[in-house]
């Protein structure tokens, strides 16, 4: 297992390159299983999560060939139903995004429960009810949905009782091979969403009102082989933007928008923070004092859970306090107790962080439980005093790409250990 190692206090500058949206990618990649005609993805992130997700594809049967690591065409022409097993629903919570495709164009599947994660239980129950109201016979037998729909999906008003990410895009594929019109109500706003309808449209969809909470899809698509550039990674974008206002830096993030991110500017602005529009992406500096800000996680267009762990890296830094809520995941704070060890001062109560700022950081052995909390504490390592060597690096190769080049380029001491 590779660890990092990393010397703190160095300030960073230079440029990034924002790579494509894994969250946008992994329900592209499974929307491929809806159509008998090749779906070529450009802008793929070069993480494993992507890998998992083609390998998964593949598992079903589709072929999968990559041009280069940010390109891949699916033709999911020979797929079948098939099952998905728990190994690879365990590794990757994701591949749940498989059922609704695969529901609605082989009329049955079989798809492992996910199970709860290092974040929290993360129920898949919003996915079931909304395929069961597009007229599947959904029953769970021994840890695995058993879906059918043999005479096909029929379109329907679905209310989700939260505006789940995932939930929402199961809903919408499938909605794509039902017959009739589909209304989804309380649909996920996320830009993840609305790329998806991007690329489900550019594949022959008819789809109305994605990235507002109320989606219309005409369904029964005549499937058509197409191509779609994945949106910039606005999680990449952020956590980039926290390395610069953490070391006093200046970055310039290529390719980024500031239109995905308009609560995470607002935030960093208010603590100090300056990022303004550059000919390239967005350019954040970090020359300024860093203030205390409260924060409350959120579904978009509110700060995101994906982001919170890194931004309470940075209120370590801040002068004064800063309330950190999160109120998406039940269990997202694993990476207190690591930024504890490096001599943070935060108090846990519930759901709520007190992060009282301004306590140097000293390196140590640290090591997190999935990604952003382990980029929490790379970024934490970035001004710690001496070295931290962060473990189980896997974590942050499953969505960050070449995150240790990325910072070294700009003058981070980094360096992958390989074990
Ligand atoms: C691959 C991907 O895109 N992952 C993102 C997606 O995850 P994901 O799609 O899993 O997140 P959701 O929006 O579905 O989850 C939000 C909340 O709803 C709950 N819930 C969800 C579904 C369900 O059937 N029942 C239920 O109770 C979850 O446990 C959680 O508390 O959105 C999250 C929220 O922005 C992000 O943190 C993840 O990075
Ligand atoms: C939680 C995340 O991903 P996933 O939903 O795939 O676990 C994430 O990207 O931060």
């Amino acid at each position: 297992m590779d660890r990092l190692r990393i010397v703190g206090g160095k300030r960073l500058e230079g440029a990034v390159t924002i790579a494509g949206a894994k969250n946008a990618s992994l329900p592209q990649i499974a929307a491929a299983l809806l159509s008998d005609q090749p779906l070529t993805l450009t802008n793929l992130p070069a993480v494993s999560d992507i890998d998992n997700m083609l390998a998964v594809v593949h598992a079903h049967g589709a072929t999968v060939t990559r041009h280069d690591p940010h390109s891949a065409t699916i033709d999911a022409g020979p797929a079948n139903g098939g099952e998905t097993p728990y190994d690879t629903v365990r590794r990757m919570r994701a591949t749940v995004l498989v059922l609704g495709p695969l529901l609605a164009r082989f009329g049955a599947t079989r798809v492992s429960l996910p199970g709860g994660c290092a974040i929290g239980a993360r129920p898949v129950d919003l996915h079931v009810k909304a395929l069961m109201a597009l007229g599947a016979r959904i029953e769970i037998e021994g840890g695995t949905i058993v879906a059918e729909a043999n005479a096909g999906l029929k379109g329907a008003r679905i209310v989700l009782g939260s505006p789940s990410v995932g939930a929402t895009e199961t809903a919408m594929m499938a909605a794509t091979r039902a017959k009739g019109e589909t209304e989804i109500v309380n649909a996920a706003r996320e830009p993840e969403v609305a790329d998806l309808a991007d690329c489900l449209i550019a594949m022959g969809a008819r789809i109305e009102g994605a990235g507002t909470h109320r989606i219309l899809i005409a369904g029964d698509t005549d499937f058509r082989a197409t191509q779609h550039q994945i949106i910039p990674d606005r999680i990449e974008a952020g956590t980039y933007a926290i390395a610069a206002a953490i070391t006093g830096g200046q970055l310039e993030l290529t390719h980024a928008r500031l239109e995905q991110m308009a609560s995470v500017a607002q935030v960093l602005e208010a603590a100090g923070v300056r990022i303004w529009p550059g000919d390239r992406g967005l350019i954040v500096s970090g020359d300024g004092a860093l203030t205390g800000v409260d924060i409350s996680t959120e579904p978009y267009p509110g700060f995101p859970t994906d982001l919170q762990a890194q931004f309470m890296a940075l209120m370590t830094q801040a002068a004064g306090a800063a309330m950190i809520r999160e109120t998406v995941f039940e269990n997202r704070f694993m990476h207190v107790p690591e930024l504890q060890r490096l001599g943070a001062n935060i108090t846990l109560q519930a759901t709520t962080a007190l992060v009282r700022g301004g306590s140097p950081l000293r390196g140590a052995q640290v090591m997190a439980t999935d990604l952003r909390a382990s980029v929490c504490l790379v970024l934490a390592a970035l001004v710690a005093e001496g070295e931290t060597i962060i473990n189980r690096v896997y974590h942050l190769d499953r969505g960050y790409e070449q995150l240790d080049v990325k910072l070294r380029r700009c003058g981070a001491d980094i360096t992958r250990l390989k074990d």
